[in-house]
Formats: C-alpha cells, sequence, structure tokens
C-alpha cells in the first residue's frame, strides 16, 4: 500500500481543517482530490509530505510512518516522493535547469545521468528554449511546468500534485495530463488535488475523494466520461513527449 491515512485530523488553532479522514492508496493509483476552495485538499497534501506534522491519527506513506518520522528522516520520505507545490516553490534567481535538477543533486546522481535526465523532462514539458531562463523571468503557467518537472525527474513512487493545471491553458493542461499518466502507467502513484472537470476526465480510471468543510463527502469510482479524453490528441500535436526519453534506465529510480 503506497498511503494509509486512518482517522487523521488537523487543526489550526481553533479551526479544525480536516476532521476524521481516512482512505487508501494503493501502489500506481490514481487518485483525484477534489472540493470546495478551503474544504482541506493541500492541507492533506502537506500532511501526506510531512510539511505539516501529524497531530491526530495515523498516517503512512511509501512504507514510512508519519507519526513516528524524526525531522532528520523527512528528506528520505521526500526522495521517494515528488510534489507540485501550489505556490511552486522553485527558486527564482536559479535557471529552470538548476531548479529541476536540484531534485536530482540532492540524490547524489551522477552528473551525465543528471543531464540527460533534466533535458528530457525539461524538454517533454516544452520548456527546453527556457531551460537557461532564470525562473523569475518565466510566466505562471511556465514556472508551473518547472514544478511539474521538478516533481517528476527523479521517478518518484508518489507524486502529489496541488492543482498543477491552475494557471494553465486547455492544450497544455491535455498535455500535462497526458505526461502524469504516463507515469500513472509506468505504475506511479498520483494523488491530485483539482477544482477541473476537465482535468477529472483525463483519467476515467482514477478513484475521487470529495473533501467538504474538512470531510470526506465521496469516494469512489467516476462515471466514464460521455467523450474521450482530449489529452491523446493534445499529445501527439505536442509530439515531443517521448516515454522512452522519460523513462530510460539511466534515469530510473534511484
Ligand atoms: N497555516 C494555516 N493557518 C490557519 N488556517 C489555515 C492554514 N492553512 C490552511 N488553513 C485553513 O484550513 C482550511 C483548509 O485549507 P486548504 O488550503 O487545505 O484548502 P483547499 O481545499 O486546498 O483550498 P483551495 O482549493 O482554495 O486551495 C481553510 O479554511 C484555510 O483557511
Amino acid at each position: 500500500m503506497m498511503v494509509n491515512v486512518e482517522r487523521l485530523s488537523h487543526n489550526f488553532g481553533p479551526y479544525w481543517a480536516l476532521k476524521d479522514i481516512s482512505f487508501t492508496l494503493e501502489r500506481g493509483e490514481f487518485l483525484f482530490l477534489t472540493g470546495h476552495s478551503g474544504a482541506g485538499k493541500s492541507t492533506l497534501l502537506k500532511l501526506l509530505y510531512g510539511a505539516l506534522p501529524v497531530l491526530r491519527g495515523r498516517v503512512s506513506v511509501a512504507g514510512m510512518s508519519l507519526n513516528t518520522l524524526k525531522k532528520r528522516h523527512i528528506p528520505k520520505l521526500r526522495r521517494k516522493v515528488g510534489v507540485v507545490f501550489q505556490d511552486f516553490k522553485i527558486l527564482p534567481n536559479r535557471t529552470v535547469f538548476d531548479n529541476v535538477a536540484m531534485a536530482l543533486e540532492v540524490r547524489g546522481m551522477q552528473r551525465a545521468h543528471l543531464e540527460r535526465r533534466v533535458r528530457a523532462v525539461v524538454r517533454a514539458l516544452g520548456l527546453e528554449a527556457k531551460s537557461y531562463s532564470p525562473c523569475e523571468r518565466l510566466s505562471g503557467g511556465e514556472q508551473q511546468r518547472v514544478a511539474i518537472a521538478r516533481s517528476m525527474v527523479a521517478n518518484p513512487e508518489l507524486i502529489l500534485a496541488d492543482e498543477p493545471t491552475g494557471n494553465l491553458d486547455f492544450d497544455l493542461t491535455m498535455h500535462l495530463m497526458d505526461i502524469f499518466k504516463q507515469f500513472h502507467t509506468y505504475g506511479t502513484s498520483i494523488i491530485m488535488a483539482t477544482h477541473s472537470r476537465e482535468v477529472l476526465d483525463c483519467v476515467p480510471e482514477a478513484r475521487i475523494l470529495h473533501l467538504h468543510d474538512g470531510r470526506i463527502m465521496g469516494q469512489g469510482e467516476q462515471p466514464q466520461p460521455d467523450e474521450s479524453c482530449a489529452c491523446g490528441d493534445a499529445v501527439s500535436e505536442a509530439g515531443d513527449a517521448s516515454p522512452d526519453d522519460l523513462f530510460s534506465p539511466a534515469g530510473g529510480r534511484p
């Protein structure tokens, strides 16, 4: 099991942002988190990533219990989990290449492999022309793609993505969803918070966990969409995202 959450609650002072949440995520599963603004989606993702402490309930991620995880072991958790934060958290004065490479540098990857891998992911996300631009000069959507590239570059076991396509137009959203789906097909577990029906329709096999005021209000399979997803079309138009590049043995899981 990749994620196990039992009776998780979380408060900020007197305000309970999550109330008695329980769910599991099997290895290789794709789960959407939905719910209104303020429902608790980001709080839940932050708890799974060790960015907030587990105060009540039990949480384990990738075989590690977050209840007993010592601060010094958080980097070990983060080597298994790729995250796309809502506010990107990229370094503005560093280049696209540097921001993406950082996720591999901390793993001590050999330089030649690292460069090949970063170039492949940057190309797959359509950022090749901006590789050596400082991120502060990029548009919001480009910065968002840098954050996505960084979350994927190390082939994590689990990707946590908080509204990863929030600033992007339809075609780019479909293209990026196709890349997330390639990771999913490859066996990566994914939890993605979204408000977008288009995004949900891209992964009809995904489960949905619907939050309302910090509680789970619904959980389950989604109805099959009437029309086929546009993701496949978008990726063939974009053309340059090769799973072989993304998943080459050189870039395999450390
Ligand atoms: N650090 C904090 N201090 C106090 N309250 C917080 C903090 N972080 C989140 N909250 C509150 O917890 C609730 C849940 O917030 P959260 O960011 O998890 O919602 P969300 O579902 O991700 O919303 P959105 O879709 O707008 O991102 C909100 O009412 C928010 O104001």
